[in-house]
């Protein structure tokens, strides 16, 4: 199956560790089989009264073998799990590695919760098939095989018979438990990923839900997401252990074929009765180890399922792997060119940006504004090849930025969006994102700048900033993009919960900041505009002007209408 792909290329890495579990597999298997059998045939000789060297070489034996299959089950768990640990980790980063350039689009098609059941729930999933799927059928069948010629020995009728039993537990009972298992599996993963969704959503949302008095309902439907989980998974483990029930059975019922064949063999005289004892722990204990088998296609099937799930969530990202090499140089400050941008997200009736062409030059300052909803974020997303234009082309120094590397993009930019994420840990963890080390009072310093004294570098910062005010989160992402070094600054309300002292003392040290390199600020207060060296006005997807404050004041239009309303409520407050 081509999504396994990526798990049997994880495999053939840890093939080392994979080939030493299988060789202990092996050694405990055959052990295993030979302990019992031999226990059996020293039981039958005591009867005979033989010579003591018989026994106390047979009591060793024994002995010696039950040490060796311990060791070797040791070893064999112990390599085979430090194979799954080093898959899963690998597993885990690729999908990281391929979910990361399609966000922040997957966000919008899946529910996080969802994709959080695919990451953590789907890539565990996995681990199965390595652990139930891969390597235990070889192991199963080299003690088998050995078994089998063991058996042949003495009898080659009891021999055909382990081969039947085989037979029945490798094929007929694993497809006893494969019928319905597919359903069952299925509706554990739905279950999985409600309770999931469920989660992430009071989780998200417990403020308001607890202001709109909606808790309980959703605590009710967590419980209710939890109990069908747990009634699906008993449901699942259910069938399982039925499969596993019936591989027991059919192990049984040989070893009853066994002895009735060998009494049947003994008493024609074709078989020693010393051996009989022999052979019927041989045949229980070597359909012991088959046990997994009974399981085998089941987790075959699930590995599967998952596997093709984590395939369909990465679909796009393997389309868009390659990346172009061309990076976007820091150098100098960056030129933006628009000519004949537009955009539409998926599923909307209507693009979010039309036929935008613009020209920013290297090192100027420009202000975008215009209502709610009318396109300013979605264009800093284009700029950032978060998203890829509908239709037109989008320049950076004069490079298309299809052509050029996104990471070099994102290097380059300095960019605060309208929420900026937090991470827990102290002011400073949140201040260091990039690689570069800065002094305590370099720090302090942009702490300053961002009107952030009331902070020092040592306070804490809960998960998500839920420590901070949004004033306070918003200085502390401008202090954090103050110590970067790019030069191009995209902006994005970065200032929109200040009041206007402190708003209009930050943006004077962001201007500073950035007085070589081009800006980008995305606002809906139009006060302070005045240093902008051109102020873009968007609405509704579109640029309805464009010019220099003094020149937009003038031609009296939407920016100039925007400019009086403002200053009347000013007035009036
Ligand atoms: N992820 C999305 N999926 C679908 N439509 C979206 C998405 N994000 C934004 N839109 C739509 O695109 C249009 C432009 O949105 P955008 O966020 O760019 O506007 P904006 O000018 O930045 O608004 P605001 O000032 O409120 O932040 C809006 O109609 C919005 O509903």
């Amino acid at each position: 199956m081509k999504e396994l792909a990526i798990l049997t290329k994880a495999m053939i890495q840890e093939r080392k560790d994979i080939a030493i579990a299988i060789v202990g597999g092996f050694i405990a298997g055959i052990a295993g089989v030979s302990l019992f059998s031999a226990s059996g045939y020293l039981i039958s000789q005591t009867v005979f009264a033989p010579p003591l060297y018989t026994l106390i070489v047979l009591t060793s034996l024994v002995k010696i073998l039950g040490l060796l299959r311990a060791a070797s089950r040791y070893a064999e768990r112990l390599y085979s799990h430090r194979a799954t640990f080093s898959l899963l980790s690998r597993l885990r980063t690729s999908f990281f590695a391929k979910l990361i350039p399609l966000t922040p689009g997957i966000l919008g098609r899946n529910r996080s919760g969802d994709l959080l059941a695919r990451i953590v729930g789907d890539v565990e999933s996995l681990q199965h098939y390595f652990l139930r799927v891969a390597y235990p059928p070889v192991i199963v069948v080299l003690v088998f095989l050995a078994t089998v010629i063991f058996t042949s020995v003495f009898s080659i009728w009891i021999a055909c018979l382990f081969v039947l039993g085989m037979l029945i537990t490798a094929f007929v009972v694993p497809g006893i438990v494969l019928l319905g298992q597919r359903r069952r599996q299925g509706r554990v993963r739905e279950k999985r990923a409600e309770l999931s969704t469920e989660m992430a959503e009071m989780l998200y949302g417990y403020r308001d839900l607890k202001v709109y008095g909606q808790m309980k309902k959703r605590e009710q439907l967590l419980q209710d997401a939890s109990a069908a989980l747990a009634a699906e998974q008993e449901a699942a483990a259910r069938h399982l252990l039925l499969g596993q029930s019936l591989h027991a059975f059919v192990a049984y019922l040989i070893s009853w074929g066994v002895l009735i064949l060998g009494a049947v063999f003994i008493v024609n005289g074709s078989l020693a009765g010393v051996f009989l004892a022999m052979l019927v722990m041989a045949s229980l204990t070597v359909f012991e180890e088959a046990a997994p088998m009974a399981v085998l296609p089941a987790y075959k099937q699930d590995s599967e399922h998952a596997a093709k799930r984590l395939a369909e969530t990465v679909l796009d990202a393997d389309r868009s792997e390659s990346q172009p090499s061309t990076a976007l140089s820091t150098d100098k400050a960056v030129s933006v060119e628009l000519c004949g941008v537009s955009f539409q997200y998926e599923d909307e009736w209507r693009p979010a940006l039309k036929d935008i062409t613009l020209s920013i030059p290297p090192g100027s300052k420009t202000a975008i504004v215009g209502p709610s909803g009318s396109g300013k974020s979605t264009l800093i997303e284009l700029l950032l090849k978060l998203r890829v234009p509908t239709s037109g082309l989008i320049r950076l120094n004069d490079v298309s930025v299809r052509e050029l590397n996104e990471a070099s993009i994102w290097q380059a930019s300095n960019v605060v969006l309208q929420h900026s994420h937090f991470f827990r840990g102290t002011i400073r963890d949140n201040l260091l994102l990039n690689e570069e080390r800065y002094t305590d009072e370099e720090l302090s310093a942009v702490l300053e700048k961002a009107q952030l004294r009331n902070k020092s570098l040592e306070d804490p910062v809960y998960e998500k900033g839920e420590n901070l005010s949004d004033g306070e989160k918003q200085r502390l992402a401008l202090a954090r993009v103050m110590l970067r070094k790019g030069r191009l600054w995209l902006l994005d309300e970065p200032t929109s919960a200040l009041d206007y002292v402190t708003e209009q003392r930050v943006l004077s040290h962001l201007l500073t900041e950035a007085a070589d390199d081009t800006l980008l600020l995305i606002c809906h207060r139009l006060t302070g505009l005045e240093d902008m060296d051109r102020i873009v006005v968007l609405d509704q997807g579109r640029v309805i002007e464009a010019g220099t404050y003094t020149e937009l004041m003038e031609q009296k239009g939407y920016f100039y209408e925007m400019k009086l309303i403002e200053r009347q409520m000013i007035d009036e407050a």
